[in-house]
């Protein structure tokens, strides 16, 4: 299955405080880049699929009237940090949490291990239906992990890449490859 995989487009936030399932508004400039984002996508999909999160669901209505909103593709949970600046984070609990990032679970929030599995249960639900081509209009993070997957990466190395806002990465998925990488905890 051809899966187009879309991070929303610029989030109302100032710089240094830490978001993930925070539910932001959008910049005013938004529909320039939702016109930047179409003008990368080819005309049609079999189906779209959105996080329920502002910044992702208004991209998604601009691009259809047809979609289905799910929980697992929402950002990494923050928890306890959400909306704080990085900067008002005890340095202690940051240092612990990126020694093993992967692993360790953020206060009242997730670990990537665990949001990989959430991740991982979407798609590998979404590769069994009658669809060809499908949108996903997602986070940074949902689709570092499914990148991790497809490129057979552990989750420590899922920040290598550069990856905006309003980027769209094309992969083809299936079952085989959700399984298949065995590295991924490494
Ligand atoms: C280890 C780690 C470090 C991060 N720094 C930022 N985010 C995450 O939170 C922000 C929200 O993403 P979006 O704008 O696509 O909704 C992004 O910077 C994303 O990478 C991180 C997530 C993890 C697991």
């Amino acid at each position: 299955m051809e899966v187009y995989l879309i991070r929303h487009t610029t989030p109302h936030i100032e710089k240094g405080v830490c978001y993930g399932q925070s539910d932001l508004d959008l910049v005013e400039t938004y529909i320039e880049e939702f016109k930047t984002v179409e003008s990368k996508l080819p005309g049609e999909f079999d189906a779209y699929y959105t996080s329920p999160l502002k910044r992702c669901l208004n991209l998604t209505k601009h691009l259809t009237e047809d979609f289905s909103t799910d929980h697992r593709l929402m950002e990494f949970n923050f928890g306890d940090w959400e909306m704080k600046k990085w900067d008002d984070i005890p340095k202690a609990h940051i240092d612990q949490w990126m020694k093993d990032f992967v692993n360790v679970m953020v206060p009242s929030g997730e670990s990537m291990a665990t949001m990989e599995e959430r991740v991982r249960a979407f798609f590998t639900e979404l590769v069994v239906k009658e669809y060809d081509r499908v949108a996903v209009i997602t986070h940074s993070v949902v689709i570092r992990i499914v990148l991790c997957h497809v490129e057979g990466l552990p989750l420590k190395r899922a920040f290598e890449r550069p990856l905006d806002y309003g980027d769209v990465v094309k992969v083809e998925l299936d079952d085989q490859i959700l399984r298949a990488n065995k590295k991924l905890n490494a």
